[in-house]
């Protein structure tokens, strides 16, 4: 709860003033270089420390018959405004210990000023000045809020500069950065917000002025050398001195400005006539400035345009986690009351969610009741059948936030019915407590009367979509509910887009609803029958997949229309030459096999789509064998029966058979394998191969005959052909 309270005031206040923050940190870290710059060409003399007014002013009386003024900048260059001998006005860098002229005064240029105005007024004078001032104070804040949220990760402050875990590089960056930058930003931000309320006149500067009794009565003209102020004062302290306007008058004076206040030096006696000292709060703004310009120290500077770069940093790492937190949300269909499958997610910065989306997209593709809940939202769920948790661990060993009341909620909501439980902890093995959350969540569901273990717990390290597969492929063949097994499908990374053109698509009919779609990738290419083409129905994550039948460098989809299907209605409302962004993923496991002697393909349904690739592409004409189930003798599969013929009459297929399901004599391809079982038996004995690739039921009651038929027929079992890479399978 503190977590989210501390997140969300970093976060909003972040929002509010990145914008302003943004140009703040460009302009600045533009500014603290310009201070560099100038530190380097400043004209200081190297024993400019040592020298006092005592020192340099008699030298500049020498070389100058009129001096109006002498002034001191923070780089430690002296300038001049003075008359030489020949009558000449110099406004000059001088020499403090001769007076020589070292350079002219340069005036600064007008991109510097534009830059200086802008990041004092965002030009827009008095109001400018004000949002500068708010964004400032707000910089404080999130500074103050990111030290709190980092010592929270690191478990202490103890722990605040100890190794930080890798989770994703913004993140990363964000940490690693604001660990150090910490200091110099939390300067940056105090001076700044000073420096605006005192230009606000905020702090009243009362002026403490006091006046000295002096004597009037004639006196002779002392050595400016002897002068007990310019004695004490040293050049380093001075800011400005004017000098008397008339030689000799006693009333004209000697005006002198320094660090700490504004001293009137009578110019015969040297005394001081009266002396303004700065207030503290004046005080406090010049030393803002020093520190918020680094102009008195250039390693200052340095580190002050340093950390305003950092900021422009901070700003995109930290909206780079945001969009990760938030871009995956949930969206269900399915209300608790009618769910049957619910997955419940554990995740602090998304990408456990995002695991889940793509398990609860498949779900409802295969027309299962999902539904995507937050793990803290647990309650009662009179239709599931299966619980899944993903959750990921954080702290040492804790819940994630969207978590953490899960236990307590657990062992308030009991379920009615029995219902089977599933939990994968998403964690790195990089930290002691590995999906220490999971474990717990795990043995604590052991404990309940209604739940039935489903599967043993499984760990994914560092979002592997290896690993994940692993998870997904046995939950898929238990379940007997299609999960892709294509790692690429858990990579949240969406490489590899590209633009596809829709070329060619069929029309469903009353008696079929199956339609075709041929898309032509714009830019070359290289892909294979079996791979899988993601496509994107939403403008957000939401990614379907479908098997590839490649063909002259096309993309043969067949699709089922389901009225509710997002990727099927998403395809067929496509027009012909409409482009749309797509990515292919590898499927090297469901590829023609490059060395076997024969291949035997069977596939219900959509599930041909890859096969019709293949053969088409199989110029070395491998004997090849179709069988095929379709429900019914519909223009769709007398298309097919065409291509086969065309097919065998071209070498590229040695045999087509066919089974329907809703015919009069009602037929499925394991009839055609139970027909033709020697020949099948042969095909497995000599080598060859058996793909499979259609429903996820068929798949298992094909596999269930060969089973059966290689014990009649006294043959090794299944497992060992599928070992050797003689049974592939790509069902859904
Ligand atoms: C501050 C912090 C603490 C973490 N603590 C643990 C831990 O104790 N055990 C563990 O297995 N993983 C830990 N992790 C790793 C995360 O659980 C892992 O990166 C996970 O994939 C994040 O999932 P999410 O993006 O859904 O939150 C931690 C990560 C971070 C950033």
């Amino acid at each position: 709860m503190t977590l989210s309270i501390w997140r969300y005031a970093h976060l909003a206040l972040a929002i509010l003033s990145s914008l302003f923050l943004f140009i703040l940190a460009i302009t600045g870290a533009i500014l603290a270089l310009d201070a560099v710059v100038e530190k380097s060409a400043a004209h200081r003399a190297p024993n400019f420390d040592a020298l006092t007014l005592a020192d340099v002013i008699p030298v500049m009386r020498q070389q100058y018959t009129e001096i109006v003024e002498l002034s001191v900048d923070h780089n430690g260059s002296v300038q001049i405004d003075a008359f030489d001998a020949a009558g000449n006005a110099v406004k000059a860098y001088v020499d403090p210990n001769t007076g020589q002229r070292l350079g002219d005064v340069t005036l600064k240029h007008d991109f510097m000023l534009g830059v200086t105005a802008l990041h004092r007024s965002l030009f827009l004078h008095e109001t400018g000045r004000i949002l500068v001032g708010i964004a400032s104070f707000l910089l404080f804040l999130i500074t103050t809020s990111g030290f709190a949220l980092i010592v929270k990760r690191q478990q202490g402050i103890r722990h605040f500069f100890t190794k930080i875990n890798r989770d994703f590089l913004a993140q990363y960056l964000h940490v690693v950065v604001g660990r150090w930058s910490l200091l110099p930003i939390l300067l940056i931000s105090l001076t700044g917000t000073y420096l605006f309320l005192a230009r606000m006149d905020v702090f009243k500067k009362p002026s403490l002025t006091v006046t000295y009794e002096t004597s009037n009565a004639d006196q002779a003209q002392k050595a400016i050398a002897d002068f007990d102020i310019f004695k004490t004062t040293k050049l380093a302290q001075t800011e400005k001195i004017e000098f008397p306007f008339v030689e000799d008058d006693p009333e004209e004076f000697f005006l002198l400005s320094t660090k700490k206040g504004n001293f009137t030096i009578n110019q015969i006696t040297g005394d001081v006539v009266a002396q303004a000292k700065y207030s503290s709060g004046v005080l406090l703004e010049k030393l803002s400035l020093e520190l918020h310009t680094g102009r008195s120290h250039m390693l200052l500077a340095i580190v002050l345009g340093i950390a305003s770069l950092n900021i422009v940093l901070f700003i995109y790492s930290g909206f780079a986690i945001t969009y990760r937190r938030t871009r995956n949300s949930i969206k269900n269909r399915y209300k608790a009351e009618e769910a049957s499958i619910i997955l419940f997610v554990g995740s602090e910065n998304g990408s456990t969610l995002f695991f889940a989306n793509q398990v609860h997209g498949q779900l409802l593709q295969a027309g299962k009741r999902s539904m995507i809940v937050e793990m803290n939202a647990y309650g009662r769920y009179p239709k599931a059948t299966h619980f899944i948790f993903f959750t990921s661990t954080f702290g040492l060993g804790d819940a994630p936030t969207n978590a953490n009341k899960f236990l307590t909620r657990l062992s308030s909501f009991e379920q009615q019915q029995e219902v089977s439980f599933s939990v994968v902890g998403f964690g790195s093995r990089s930290y002691s407590n590995y999906c220490g959350y999971a474990i717990d969540v795990d043995s604590m569901l052991e404990q309940q009367s209604w739940a039935k273990r489903f599967l043993p717990l499984a760990t994914v390290n560092d979002r592997s979509a290896e690993e994940f597969v692993g998870w997904a492929t046995q939950w898929s063949e238990k379940a007997a509910i299609a999960l892709h097994t294509t790692p690429a499908v858990y990579q949240s990374q969406v490489t590899g887009l590209r633009k596809m053109k829709v070329v060619e698509k069929t029309a469903v009919t009353a008696d079929n609803q199956t339609f075709k779609i041929v898309l032509k990738p714009i830019a070359k290419a290289h892909f294979s029958s079996g791979d899988l083409l993601g496509i994107f129905p939403t403008a957000t994550q939401d990614e379907r997949f479908y098997s590839i039948g490649a063909y002259k460098g096309m993309v043969h989809l067949l699709v089922k229309l389901h009225a509710q299907g997002l990727g099927s209605n998403f395809l067929y409302g496509l027009a012909l030459g409409e482009v749309i962004p797509a990515r292919i993923l590898s499927n090297a496991h469901f590829h023609f096999p490059q060395h076997a002697p024969r291949v035997l393909m069977i596939a219900n349904g959509t599930g041909i789509a890859p096969f019709l690739g293949m053969i088409m592409s199989n110029k070395r004409a491998v004997e090849s064998h179709l069988y095929v189930g379709f429900r019914q003798h519909n223009a769709m599969a007398a298309y097919y029966e065409g291509f086969a013929d065309t097919a065998i009459g071209q070498g590229k297929l040695t045999s087509y058979a066919v089974a329907f399901s809703r015919e009069k004599e009602s037929q499925y391809v394991m009839d055609l394998i139970n027909r033709d079982a020697p020949f099948v038996m042969d095909l497995l004995e000599s080598g060859g191969v058996i793909m499979i690739c259609g429903s996820l039921a068929m798949q298992q009651d094909v596999e269930m005959l060969l089973e059966t038929l290689l014990l009649i027929h006294r043959q090794p079992a299944l497992a060992n052909y599928k070992q050797r890479g003689q049974l592939l399978a790509d069902c859904y």
